[in-house]
């Protein structure tokens, strides 16, 4: 584990696990001509959808917006798309991890032929005109400094959490990579394809963010965190927020249990190469995790 200053990015920490043997993972070499694509996974956003969107347009290099409304039963997809963005749509709840790998799907399907892949932007559809302070998670992407940042958001306005899950989420990241994020639930983040990819397929439901996270520093990608003046309705402390809590702590673990079982699985392989050989032959050169 090392980490480094973002360089143009102030003093932000950049996050890199030794790399396995062979995954060096080149940045882009033209900024300029960088793209990002803004995914906004959306169930029964309604109220916020058309603000979200009109703000992430405002971000520099983004070219596309898409909506993936993810079976809602408001008016999310027509105020969607009234607003600017492009909307496809799920026809019933598969969660917002789903919504993420359909977003995914749907910008690759649009990006050029030749030249770069679009990077990802994905930004919760609850942000409303705060959502433009996301734009500060591209740049150390855009400039190769990370492959993966991170949102951190300040003190929320009636959040009524106790950092249960998140805690389960910060020790998990850490006993697998080394790294305590600030906020791992945080589901605004920029990434590059490569660094999409290495985290697919992506852990479901509200486990998608500790899961990527960790898919992503164990691959040998560089993360880093970015403070963002953002605000989403925060889950309070009644009963429907404590059933929501329940839920990612269900999701989180199960996003943990998941990889650990994987890491099982790799570390027989490597212990033992010629009963299950390794994908590429050289088992044993990557950096073991360490839960
Ligand atoms: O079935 C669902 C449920 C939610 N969403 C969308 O997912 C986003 C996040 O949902 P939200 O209800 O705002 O969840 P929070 O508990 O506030 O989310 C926090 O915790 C989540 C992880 O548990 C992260 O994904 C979020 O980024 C983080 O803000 C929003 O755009 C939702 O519309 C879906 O697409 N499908
Ligand atoms: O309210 C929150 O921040 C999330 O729902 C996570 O809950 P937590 O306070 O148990 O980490």
């Amino acid at each position: 584990m090392s980490s480094e200053s973002a360089g143009g990015s102030g003093s932000l920490r950049v996050i890199r696990r030794r790399a396995p043997e062979g995954a060096r993972h080149p940045v882009p070499s033209a900024p300029d001509d960088q793209r990002v694509a803004v995914v906004i996974p959306a169930k029964d956003e309604a109220e916020r959808i058309a603000a979200t969107v009109r703000a992430v347009r405002a971000i520099p290099h983004v070219d596309l917006v898409l909506v993936v409304d993810d079976g809602s039963e408001d008016d999310t997809q027509h105020l969607a798309r009234g607003a600017g963005a492009v909307v496809v749509r799920h026809s019933h709840n598969r969660g917002k991890a789903s919504a993420m790998e359909t977003g995914a799907a749907v910008v690759a399907m649009r990006d050029a032929e030749t030249g770069p892949a679009r990077l990802l932007l994905f930004v919760d559809a609850d942000l409303g005109a705060t959502a433009v302070n996301a734009a500060p998670l591209v740049p150390p992407v855009l400039h190769g400094k990370a492959d993966m940042s991170i949102a951190t958001l300040p003190k929320q306005a009636g959040a009524g959490g106790r950092g249960i899950v998140t805690g389960l989420a910060r020790r998990s990241i850490h006993a697998a990579t080394g790294w305590a994020p600030a906020q791992p639930l945080s589901g605004q983040r920029c990434l590059t394809r490569a660094a999409f990819d290495a985290a697919t397929p992506l852990a479901r439901g509200w486990g998608v963010e500790t899961g990527m996270t960790i898919d992503v520093l164990l691959q040998g990608f560089a993360v880093v965190e970015v403070p963002c003046d953002l605000r989403h309705r925060a889950s309070g402390s009644d009963l429907k927020g404590q059933l929501h809590r329940a839920a990612q702590y269900r999701d989180v673990a199960m996003a943990v249990a998941a990889r650990r079982f994987r890491h099982y699985k790799q570390k027989v392989s490597r212990d033992d190469p010629g009963e299950v050989p390794g994908p590429s032959g050289q088992a044993g050169q990557a950096e073991p995790p360490q839960f």
